[in-house]
């Protein structure tokens, strides 16, 4: 018996956006920032998709333009099969209840002037949602969902911990009862003892709510361990999408793998191999020509310099955008982080460490 594919919640084509630039005003001056460039993928119903790179490859401009808070240059947007890429700001305002957004920054996006019970109430009368002792009492119930209680309704966030301001912020985006929820590096902001509890957090509320999760980080372990499927950015490029166990242990693309090898190991013994990318990311002002990564890839060819290579689904729902992928994947691997088997010695300390880190002790740096 066959199982079902899983329902879409979101598929997005050739989503680009191309910020102005003070000269590209000019006429005929085509200078404009490639923040995002052309990205495809789907977003399916009650998965964890994490979206990944470096600071500037555009991970937070695509966050913006799924949820429309910014206008696509061109592309589409299908939330539910409806582009709403392309649809007025007032039809937007129903749907904007069914996909909602967690900041990265707890201390800069919840309003200092407004106390914790205005902050998760105002989503509701926005969307014109119960009566006011419904807000009321559905208020109570979003922040014990969060793992706050009525005595902190009355409270303002200055009053509160980093990593219980991000409880409230995630209390306001479930306030009018999403389905889709983007978090643009929803911990990076918080003390690694802390980020485990929000991460644990988001993990069950999306179980006990049945939400579908978009994670934009660029920390792999977040990603590794929150998500189901992860896709990796390159100057505004999606360079590479697949399962994250996949992803993780076969990457592909030649800066996955140089992504991966880079992450910090605790025995740096263990890892003579690492490979290190050369070079600084180019501006998107002006992109290189073919592929956009041929810069820095250490396996550059000539094809690559001028033919841009287009991700396809392969077979096993492994997409990569590298004309070479197959033959780079017959190399011997490069030893990525993740992919090599664990040892012994960096077992123990991962495990130590993640023990402290529940305890909210002192945690040693990877
Ligand atoms: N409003 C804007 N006007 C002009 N350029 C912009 C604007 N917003 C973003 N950019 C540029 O677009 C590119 C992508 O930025 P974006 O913030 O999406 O990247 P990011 O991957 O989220 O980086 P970070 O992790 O540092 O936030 C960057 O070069 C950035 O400077």
């Amino acid at each position: 018996m066959q199982t079902a594919p899983a329902e879409n919640i979101l598929e997005i084509e050739n989503l680009t956006k191309h910020f102005a630039t003070s000269k590209s005003l000019l006429p005929g001056s085509g200078r404009s920032v490639k923040a995002v460039d052309g990205v495809s993928f789907t977003v399916r119903k009650g998965e964890t998709l994490a979206i990944v790179g470096e600071s500037g490859c555009g991970k937070s401009t695509l966050a913006r333009l799924v949820l429309r808070l910014i206008d696509p240059t061109g592309g589409t947007v299908r939330f539910h099969g409806q582009d709403i890429a392309a649809i007025p700001e007032r039809s937007m305002r129903p749907l904007r209840a069914r996909m909602q957004m967690i900041f990265q920054d707890p201390f800069a996006s919840l309003n200092p002037r407004m106390t914790v019970a205005e902050i998760l109430t105002e989503p509701m009368q926005v969307h014109k949602l119960g009566t006011r002792a419904q807000r009321r009492e559905r208020m109570i119930e979003l922040l014990e969902l969060v793992g706050l209680t009525a005595r902190h309704a009355d409270r303002y966030p200055h009053e509160f911990s980093g990593g219980q301001r991000q409880r409230i912020g995630i209390a306001r985006a479930l306030a009018a009862g999403p389905e889709l929820v983007i978090g643009d590096e929803p911990v990076s902001a918080l003390d690694v003892s802390v980020q485990a509890q929000v991460i644990n957090l988001l993990e069950d509320l999306k179980q006990r709510l049945g939400l579908t999760l978009v994670i934009i980080s660029h920390d792999l372990a977040v990603v590794r361990h929150m998500s189901d499927r992860v896709g990796v950015m390159y100057l505004g490029k999606m360079v590479e999408l697949a399962d994250t166990q996949a992803l993780f242990s076969s990457p592909r693309h030649p800066y996955t793998r140089a992504l991966m090898s880079a992450v910090p190991l605790p025995d740096p013994e263990a890892r003579p191999d690492r490979q290190l990318l050369e070079g600084d990311v180019p501006s998107p002002l002006n992109p290189p020509s073919g592929c956009r990564f041929h810069t820095r890839c250490p396996y550059v060819r000539d094809r690559c310099r001028t033919e841009e290579p287009v991700m396809g689904a392969n077979d096993d729902d492994h997409g990569v955008a590298c004309h070479f992928w197959r033959e780079i994947d017959a190399l011997p691997r490069p030893a990525a982080a993740a992919a090599r088997p664990i040892s012994e010695a960096y077992a123990r300390r991962r495990a130590l460490y993640m023990e402290r880190r529940a305890l909210q002790e002192d945690a040693p740096a990877l």
